[in-house]
């Protein structure tokens, strides 16, 4: 949550309000060369939302106890939980800023809120039908792999005025991915620190969060510029696969100028990545023999990086 007009941070809100709407309208995606991905069916809509407003008025809650201006969390989660039964169209963001809307509309008063979800996903199960195999119509089950992750930030200058969008952003959080072969990592500062060895063939394992932002935040909500995080993820599979990587700054770097080269409409992405590779235990004799390797020890590496659109540019070609 941003800062009130005053400069006072002021915020209160519900989190884990988790969310399951059936039947949602299914979300249709064009194709792209790295995914196969074209939509969801949605008919298991899940999401866990944290929700928070602020407002001016708020204050004499903290300073004087004075609830007259508090809608109580249990109703925010009411809210979003009954509203969530109405909203028409098929994204995360496009539920998030339905939510956000309607609470405006509902109590003027309020003139930020900071409203963020993580999709619960579920997959069908396969079963076997007429022509085959195919996927039940009926029977999902969690699944614990990555999820699609959503922020939307709303402010307005007045009580009951017309909001205007100050935050956004989308994003896949915790891809985890293993490459067997073709990475490596050496050339780097060697001095009386260093014990690491170097290494031409690595065993890479990281984990991931992508986010990223639309040059026009409303086409986070559906349509044709809509960016589905299965895509993002499939580039993300995609570029690991292609490039023999010398480390995963670089790896990141070509992730997010393939996701900027395949969506015009995105305006810059931004990594979180962790080095989870694991540990060397019997060294393979050469590129696809059999080695052994165990979870790697504390501490871990991380790199955070931002790719724009000027580096797309700079780059010619992803
Ligand atoms: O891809 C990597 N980047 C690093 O900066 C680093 N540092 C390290 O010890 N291992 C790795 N791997």
């Amino acid at each position: 949550m941003r800062k009130l007009n005053s400069g006072r941070t002021l915020y209160y809100g519900k989190g884990d309000v988790l969310t399951y709407r059936t039947y949602a309208k299914p979300l249709s995606v064009g194709p792209i060369a790295e995914s196969a991905y074209d939509g969801d069916v949605n008919v298991i809509f899940a999401h866990n939302i944290k929700f928070a407003v602020g407002a001016e008025t708020l204050l004499t809650s903290f300073t004087e106890g004075d609830n007259a201006h508090v809608v109580a969390t249990d109703s925010m989660k009411n809210f979003i939980l009954r509203n969530a039964s109405s909203y028409e169209g098929s994204t995360t963001e496009g539920l998030l800023a339905y939510i956000s809307d309607r609470f405006l509309e509902k109590y003027p008063h309020i003139t930020a809120i900071d409203i963020e979800a993580t999709r619960i996903p579920f997959s069908r199960v396969q079963v076997a039908g007429a022509d085959g195999f195919e996927p039940s119509k009926l029977v999902y089950r969690p699944s614990h792999n990555e999820k699609a992750h959503a922020r939307l930030e709303f402010e307005r200058s007045e009580a009951g005025g017309e909001a205007r969008i100050v935050g956004h952003r989308s994003g896949v959080a915790d891809l985890q991915l293993i490459k067997v072969s073709g990475s490596s990592f050496f050339g780097f500062v060697r001095d009386e620190y260093t014990t690491l060895p170097e290494s031409f063939d690595r065993p890479l394992f990281i984990y991931l969060n992508v986010n990223w932002t639309y040059g026009d935040p409303t086409d986070a909500f559906g349509g044709d510029k809509y960016v589905a995080a299965e895509q993002v993820r499939d580039i993300a599979h995609h570029v690991f696969h292609e490039f023999n990587t010398p480390s995963i700054q670089y790896l990141i770097y070509r992730i997010g100028l393939r996701v900027l080269e395949r969506f015009p409409q995105l305006e810059q992405v931004f990594f979180e990545s962790n080095n989870r590779t694991w540990e060397t235990i019997v060294d393979p004799e050469g590129v696809g023999k059999p080695g052994v390797y165990t979870e790697p020890r504390p501490p871990y590496g991380f790199q955070g990086f931002t790719v724009s659109r000027d580096d797309l540019a700079e780059a010619g070609s992803a």
